[in-house]
């Protein structure tokens, strides 16, 4: 049997239509909605993408997806991407693989957004997934500090027993919160602190979600 996961991320690749130039989202779920592109490709499919990380943009490419550069396209038709966590308005945490930065540009540039998730991402309230932060590396001890400081519970992101790096070369602050009672108001006071480039919160941009449910699909549309 499917997983949740893999029968959303497959899913999502049946929502592109021909010609389309899509954001190509990062993750385990998204991994699958490739290989389902991959599969309407060899039945005629045509497409562009646009990748969200180096690890997507190596398995696109695996797959035979032609890849543009974000600077080349003035828009995107179609943003499929996974979500860490999803409230009832289809607000969401993003940045479990560290990709948030340009998973929201691409996002921002994009027409529409679709999400896809296993049962498990759907939340009443955002907030037991740690909220990730891309920061600059300057000043990561002193943010650390100052958001400790302010109740926030940051940890820095380790990989191999190093701070984690993001494709752009930033470090990651995950805040320990439990839940989040205001997303817009923490978002922007996140935003408002130097070095921080950007927040995890992605607030009123997928318009459709896609979630696994055993061995079914539920679609979730943004009021
Ligand atoms: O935001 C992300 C990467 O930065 C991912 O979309 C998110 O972490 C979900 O990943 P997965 O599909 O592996 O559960």
């Amino acid at each position: 049997m499917m997983t949740e996961k893999e029968r959303a991320g497959r899913a999502a690749a049946h929502a592109v239509e021909d010609g389309m130039i899509l954001g190509l989202g990062t993750g385990s779920t998204v991994h699958f909605t490739l290989l389902e592109l991959k599969v309407r490709m060899d039945q005629g499919l045509r497409l562009q993408g646009v990748a969200t990380s180096q690890r997507t943009e190596i398995l696109a490419r695996e797959l035979g997806i032609p890849i543009l550069p974000f600077s080349a396209v003035d828009r995107i038709d179609l943003t499929l991407d996974g979500a860490d966590e999803v409230d009832p308005n289809l607000n969401g945490i993003k940045g479990g693989g560290g990709a948030l930065l340009y998973e929201k540009l691409v996002a921002e540039a994009s027409d529409k957004v679709i999400w896809v998730v296993d049962h498990q991402k759907m939340v009443d309230t955002l907030g037991r997934f740690p909220l990730p932060l891309e920061v600059v590396p300057f000043n990561l001890e002193k943010l650390w500090k100052k958001l400790e400081n302010q109740g926030y519970h940051p940890r820095v992101r380790m990989q191999a027993g190093e701070p984690f790096v993001t494709d752009a070369g930033n470090r990651i602050l995950d805040l320990h919160l439990q839940a989040i009672s205001d997303p817009e108001g923490l978002h922007r006071e996140l935003k408002l602190m130097s070095g921080v480039v950007e927040t995890g919160l992605f607030l009123h941009m997928a318009e459709e979600v896609i979630e696994g449910v055993g061995d079914t699909l539920r679609h979730h549309f943004r009021k």
